[in-house]
């Protein structure tokens, strides 16, 4: 019996693919720019059926999904059939740049090898725990019942993934300790992490608020909305473009490279200095309100894109945090190292590479135990 798992990651506009036997990568690839002229594909099935065709699919135990948005329903990685499709789909107006992608790739793979067991894994389920107190939005509750309207999360396979990492790297069991994880990438979030459990994160009932990413703003005042509409006299889709395409740091400076930004900030250019400190002061505040509402902090993670590869973002979201027990130490930041505060820190500092693709294999099996 093999125990290869092929996992698919479908965006918007790009299909990732990696292919699993165990815990070892066997091949791995993207397609990007579907559906736009001279893209690789015209289409999610087009793109698919040039993956798959290429691939030895043989003994395959498992194709795993990920599906960004589970809404309330989903709570645990889960095998697909017509009723799951049917929800995803319902949930599309909830996140709609990414569940229609994730339903194509399902829908597609189902087609495609009928034998196979589908299992979606959603970026919402892990941050099911979180309590009502932090869920809830302070909205007429008929309408927030009516309408699905609360906080759910995303990246949450990240965050899961990231925050038993760092138990690994402390040498204790993610059950004992509390955890700040900062999944900085092209999208963004922070996750209060309490003995192994999402107790709090940054994003809402869509993957646009908390921190600033490379096109989406992040927490903005939602009367900027009205204000854009009845004033400015910019359509709601306009400003929904505004906000989640042309917000955040391409905002900004005009580029939502990290290393474009860090770049030019060097060079000193203003607008990039600008927009690297409203990044990094922006994580400074999640880091102190997840603080507070932890109580006892024993590491904070740095993961994903920006997180991963930026000394610069490290040190300055976390400057002039010494008197809180968080510190940075510059030499061990500079080179990247997996601990990257000073020793005996009250706060263990951590840069943990997230593997989002691997999670979703092994949560993949464990749905069809
Ligand atoms: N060396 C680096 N320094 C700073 N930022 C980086 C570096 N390498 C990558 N990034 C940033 O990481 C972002 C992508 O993060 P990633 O986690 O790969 O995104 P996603 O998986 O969401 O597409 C890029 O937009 C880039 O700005
Ligand atoms: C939910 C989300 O923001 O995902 P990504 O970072 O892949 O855009
Ligand atoms: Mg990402």
């Amino acid at each position: 019996m093999t125990d290869r798992v092929l996992v698919l990651n479908a965006g918007s506009s790009s299909l990732k693919y990696r292919l699993f036997d165990g815990t070892d990568p066997v091949t791995h690839g993207l397609v990007e720019r579907i559906g736009e002229p001279g893209g690789d594909a015209a289409d999610h099935a087009a793109a698919l059926r040039a993956v798959l065709s290429g691939l030895d699919l043989s003994g395959l135990a498992a194709v795993g999904h990920r599906v960004v948005h589970g809404g309330a329903e989903f709570t645990a990685p889960t095998v697909v059939d017509d009723a799951v499709c049917a929800a995803v789909r319902r949930l599309i107006p909830l996140a709609p740049l990414h569940n229609p992608a994730n339903l194509a790739g399902i829908e597609v793979a189902r087609e495609l090898l009928p034998d196979v067991p589908q299992v979606a894994v959603f970026d919402t389920a892990f941050h099911a725990t979180m309590p009502e107190a932090v869920a809830s939005y302070a909205i007429d509750v008929e309408v927030a019942r009516r309408w699905r309207i609360r906080r759910y999360g995303f990246h949450g396979t990240s965050h899961a993934y990231v925050s038993r990492r760092t138990a690994l790297l402390l040498g204790r069991p993610p059950a004992e300790i509390n955890v700040i994880s900062l999944h900085l990438g092209n999208g963004a979030s922070a996750c209060a992490v309490r003995g192994g459990r999402s107790v709090a994160t940054s994003m809402g009932m869509s993957p646009l608020p908390g921190l600033v990413m490379g096109t989406r703003s992040g927490d903005i005042d939602p009367a900027v909305v009205f204000h854009l509409h009845r004033v400015g006299g910019l359509s709601v889709d306009e400003i929904d473009d505004l906000l989640n395409h042309e917000g955040g740091l391409r905002g900004l400076t005009g580029e939502n490279d990290m290393r474009a930004i860090l770049r030019r900030r060097k060079a000193g250019d203003r607008a990039a200095a600008l927009a690297f400190d409203v990044y990094v002061t922006r994580v400074k505040e999640y880091v102190g309100g997840y603080l507070a509402l932890l109580g006892r902090l024993n590491a904070i993670s740095f993961t994903a894109g920006v997180g991963e590869n930026s000394p610069a973002v490290r040190a300055a979201a976390l400057d002039g945090l010494t008197g809180l027990g968080i510190a940075v130490d510059p030499d061990r930041n500079a080179r990247g190292e997996s601990v990257i505060s000073p020793p005996h820190s009250p706060v263990t500092v951590c840069v943990v590479h997230t593997d989002e693709e691997l999670e979703i294999a092994e949560q993949a099996r464990q749905a069809l135990r």
